[in-house]
C-alpha cells in the first residue's frame, strides 16, 4: 500500500459527439476494434500511480459502459456514473464522486474523447501535483494564435497576435489535489456567469492564488472531435505502437 495520497483518475465521457455527428456518442466508435473510451481507461487502469478509476458516461449508455469495463477486467474502475449536461457539470459530478476522498487526495480529469495518452503523461501530471495544487498537461502551439474580433465591415478582424512562444495548447489528464478543486469548483457552480473550457481554467478564473502548473504534453495525444479524427488516431496508434517496439524489442525467443 502506497504512503502517499490517493489517486484518483476520472474519466469523462459525458458528451454526446455533436461534431462527430455519429449516431452512438464518439467515446464508443471503434479504435483498432475497441472502443474509444477503453482505449482511455486503459491508460489510467496500466499507471501504477493511479489507485481507482470513475467513468461519467451520457446517461442512456452507462450499462454499455459497465459492459466495456466488466469485459476489459478493468480492476480499478469503482463507479460508471452519469454526466452532466456540460463537461464542466461532468466534471462536478466527478468530484462530487470523490466526496470520501480526503482533501490531500489527487484528482486526475482526463477527455475520454483522447485515448492516446500514454501512461508516462499520467506519471509526469501525478509528479506535478507534488510541487503545485493544480497541473494541466500542455503542448506549444506550431501555428501562430490570433485573438479575433469583429471586422469593421462584417466578417472577423485580428485583434492581437500573442506571443506564441508563451502560448501553449491545454490537453488532459489535467490533475489537482482534491481540496483546491473542490474549493475552485464551490465557487465555480455559484456563478452564474460561469463558462470554462477546461478545469485548470475554472481553478485559475476562481483560486488566482493557486499555482496552476504546465506538464509537457504530446502533440499524439489528440482530442477525437470531428469527422476523420478516428481514422487520424489510428494512424498515431500504429506510429506509437512501433516506436514502442523499437525503443523495447520482444525478449529472444518470445513470441508476440
Ligand atoms: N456534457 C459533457 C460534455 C463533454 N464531456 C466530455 O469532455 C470531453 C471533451 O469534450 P468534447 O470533445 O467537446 O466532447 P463532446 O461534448 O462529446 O463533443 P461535441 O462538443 O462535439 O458534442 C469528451 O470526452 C466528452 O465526452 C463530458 O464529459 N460531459
Ligand atoms: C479540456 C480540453 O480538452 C482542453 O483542450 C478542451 O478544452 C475540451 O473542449 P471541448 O470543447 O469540451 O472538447
Amino acid at each position: 500500500m502506497s504512503a502517499g495520497p490517493r489517486v484518483i483518475a476520472a474519466v469523462l465521457a459525458g458528451g454526446v459527439g455533436a461534431r462527430m455527428g455519429a449516431p452512438a456518442p464518439k467515446q464508443l466508435l471503434p479504435l483498432d476494434g475497441r472502443p474509444i473510451i477503453e482505449h482511455s481507461i486503459a491508460a489510467f487502469e496500466a499507471s501504477p500511480e493511479v489507485d481507482e478509476i470513475v467513468v461519467l458516461m451520457v446517461g442512456e449508455y452507462v450499462g454499455r459502459v459497465e459492459e466495456i469495463v466488466a469485459d476489459a477486467g478493468f480492476a480499478k474502475v469503482s463507479a460508471v456514473l452519469p454526466g452532466g449536461a456540460t463537461r464542466t457539470e461532468t466534471s462536478y459530478a466527478a468530484l462530487s464522486a470523490t466526496a470520501s476522498a480526503a482533501d490531500s487526495d489527487l484528482v486526475l480529469l482526463h477527455d475520454a474523447a483522447r485515448p492516446l495518452v500514454r501512461p508516462a503523461t499520467v506519471a509526469a501530471c501525478v509528479r506535478a501535483l507534488g510541487e503545485a495544487g493544480a497541473a494541466g498537461v500542455a503542448v506549444p502551439s506550431a501555428d501562430t494564435v490570433v485573438r479575433v474580433a469583429p471586422g469593421r465591415s462584417g466578417g472577423e478582424a485580428i485583434a492581437a497576435t500573442p506571443d506564441r512562444s508563451r502560448l501553449r495548447r491545454m490537453q488532459t489528464p489535467q490533475g489537482f489535489r482534491l481540496g483546491v478543486v473542490r474549493r475552485a469548483y464551490e465557487r465555480a457552480m455559484a456563478d452564474p456567469d460561469l463558462v470554462a473550457t477546461d478545469d485548470c481554467g475554472v481553478v485559475l478564473r476562481y483560486l488566482p492564488e493557486e499555482e496552476v502548473r504546465i506538464v509537457p504534453g504530446e502533440e499524439t495525444n489528440i482530442k477525437v472531435t470531428n469527422p476523420g479524427d478516428v481514422e487520424v488516431a489510428e494512424t498515431l496508434l500504429r506510429r506509437m505502437r512501433a516506436h514502442a517496439a523499437v525503443e523495447a524489442p520482444p525478449e529472444a525467443g518470445r513470441t508476440v
